[in-house]
């Protein structure tokens, strides 16, 4: 008979969440630096490169890979035959694992989980609660596999019911475009093929929990129609040229997992669900001999990449920019920022546009006149940073506020992910303003170029808060000129392969 000790639970959780927040999953990130080597795109080779010295220089500094360390979910097979030693119930000891991971003072990581949902959105400060999904199976172990799932890959996912004679390449290859780039491609796709809607939900979640092994099916040809979907979805959304942070280029997944499950005669359910550059994942078991142990990866075990600021980047001096100097610039003109910028993201934009309603004055020291906003959520520093993690949040997110930022309170620019809608385009190209992107998945390396950091306004939101940081040398790229002209339509225009995707139409 094995007992499984309450603490044997807890501990394992919290060493593994600490652990996965600074190792990448090896596969996945030599998978990364496969895709590196073959790269043409100069700006996806960058944006891979910065990606591949971040994960090095996070599993030396044992700080996470992305300042966004994810929502933890868990998938738990637990044998028929254990039974517990414990006061707590099953999801309240993974919950206190999550509680005493994120709020590790040797390695805090970022509280992102907000209740209630809809309404006030507290940050519970622990990252609390897991989302824990629990199966019954026979045996005499218990299997944990934990995710920290990020929310910029997750607010990707998508579900469609399709007819049975629907071609569900051609739904994919739709779809994966009008996702942009705020999942941080390079990452893996997940499929959750049949079942109920929520079965084949599930099912793309947990396909993301498979390592990166598409090389070798690649290698040794497929054997089943699931195994040949995999290899043709890999192919045809690869050449639709989205590249790496959607700046255009060859590869945009590393892997295409796939589960299913039988369904109803007139239904083809289908789920597609994202993991981005920060994937973090483990599974571990325990059988009643105590807690879990993880092995660290050696250096040799990561690409021998590494980054450097190119040397034709052009030096900006934020505190004393000028309109005239932003007008000057190109898509895809990288820069080194040095000096001031203020920070804020979807909390902070949201109570800057109730105070304007009201006709409330900003609080002291918001002031965005000619400035540079960056849109992201730090990870608090620990001893010795001046702050932790720091990569950029997805801009999208922020396109209705765009107008209000550059017409009403005079921003000259804005730092972030991904690509933006018309509605802030316009805006931009209407302000003459412009919009840079930070590599997504590369927060550590970003947070190297900050010098001073400190709380402006509505620190009550936490991550969320607006701070000024005083930069130097951030690496930044043009996404957006003060013309409209955008790297996230130019780039992927001109690194996809039509005749990829097209000749390889194959149906159901
Ligand atoms: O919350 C964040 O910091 C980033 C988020 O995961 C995003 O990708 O937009």
């Amino acid at each position: 008979m094995t007992i499984i000790h309450q603490d044997d639970i807890v501990q394992s959780v919290q060493e593994a969440l600490q652990f996965i927040s600074y190792y990448h999953p090896l596969d996945f990130i030599q998978a990364v630096g496969r895709a590196w080597e073959k790269e043409q795109s100069p700006a996806a080779r960058d944006a891979l490169a910065q990606i591949l010295m971040n994960s090095r220089m996070s599993a030396e500094g044992h700080r996470p890979v992305c300042q966004d360390t994810g929502m933890v979910v868990a998938f738990i097979e637990v044998g028929m035959g254990v039974r517990w030693s414990s006061e707590l119930s099953l999801e309240e000891m993974i919950h206190e694992g999550v509680r005493r991971a994120y709020t590790d003072p040797d390695n805090t990581l970022r509280a992102s989980m907000v209740s209630p949902p809809w309404g006030a959105r507290r940050n519970t400060g622990d990252n609390t609660p897991a989302i824990v999904h629990t199966r019954i199976v026979p045996g005499n172990r218990i299997k944990i596999g934990l995710a920290a799932k990020g929310g910029g890959s997750e607010n990707k996912a998508k579900f469609t019911v399709l007819n049975p004679s629907d071609n569900l390449v051609d739904w994919v290859l739709e779809t994966v475009p009008g996702m942009g780039a705020g999942w941080c491609p390079p990452g893996m796709l997940g499929l959750g093929i049949g079942g109920s809607s929520e079965k084949a939900m599930l099912l793309a979640k947990e396909a993301l929990m498979e390592p990166v092994n598409i090389h070798e099916l690649l290698e040794k040809g497929p054997d089943s129609p699931l195994e040949e979907l995999r290899l043709e979805l890999f192919e045809k959304v690869n050449a639709l040229g989205i590249g790496a942070q959607g700046l255009g280029g060859l590869t945009t997944v590393v892997d295409v997992k796939i589960l299913d499950y039988p369904t109803h005669a007139a239904s083809l359910p289908v789920a597609l669900i994202p993991n981005c550059a920060a994937t973090r994942h483990i599974e571990f078991t325990l059988d009643g001999s105590g807690p879990a142990e993880f092995t660290p990866p050696t250096p040799d075990d990561y690409p021998p990449v590494t980054w450097q600021a190119s040397p034709d980047a052009t030096r900006v001096n934020l505190d004393t920019i000028t309109p005239e100097e932003v007008r000057n610039w190109q898509p895809g003109q990288r820069l080194l920022l040095t000096g001031h910028i203020l920070t804020g993201r979807d909390a902070a934009h949201r109570r800057i546009q109730e105070l304007l309603e009201k006709g409330h004055p900003l609080p002291q020291g918001v002031d965005f006149h000619n400035r540079f906003i960056y849109y992201v959520g730090p990870v608090d520093p620990v001893d010795g940073e001046v702050m932790g993690p720091a990569g950029p949040t997805t801009a999208t997110r922020m396109d209705k506020f765009t107008e209000m930022m550059l017409g009403q309170l005079g921003l000259l620019g804005m730092i972030g992910k991904a690509e933006r809608g018309p509605q802030a385009i316009e805006s931009i190209r209407k302000h003459q303003a412009t919009y840079l992107v930070a590599v997504g998945g590369a927060a550590y390396l970003v947070s190297k170029a900050i010098r001073k950091a400190r709380v402006v306004a509505f620190e009550d939101l936490g991550m969320e808060a607006i701070y000024e940081f005083e930069v130097e040398n951030m690496p930044v790229t043009v996404a957006v000129d003060s013309q409209g002209a955008s790297v996230h339509q130019s780039g992927p225009a001109k690194w996809r392969i039509t005749d990829n995707i097209e000749s390889m139409g194959k149906t159901p």
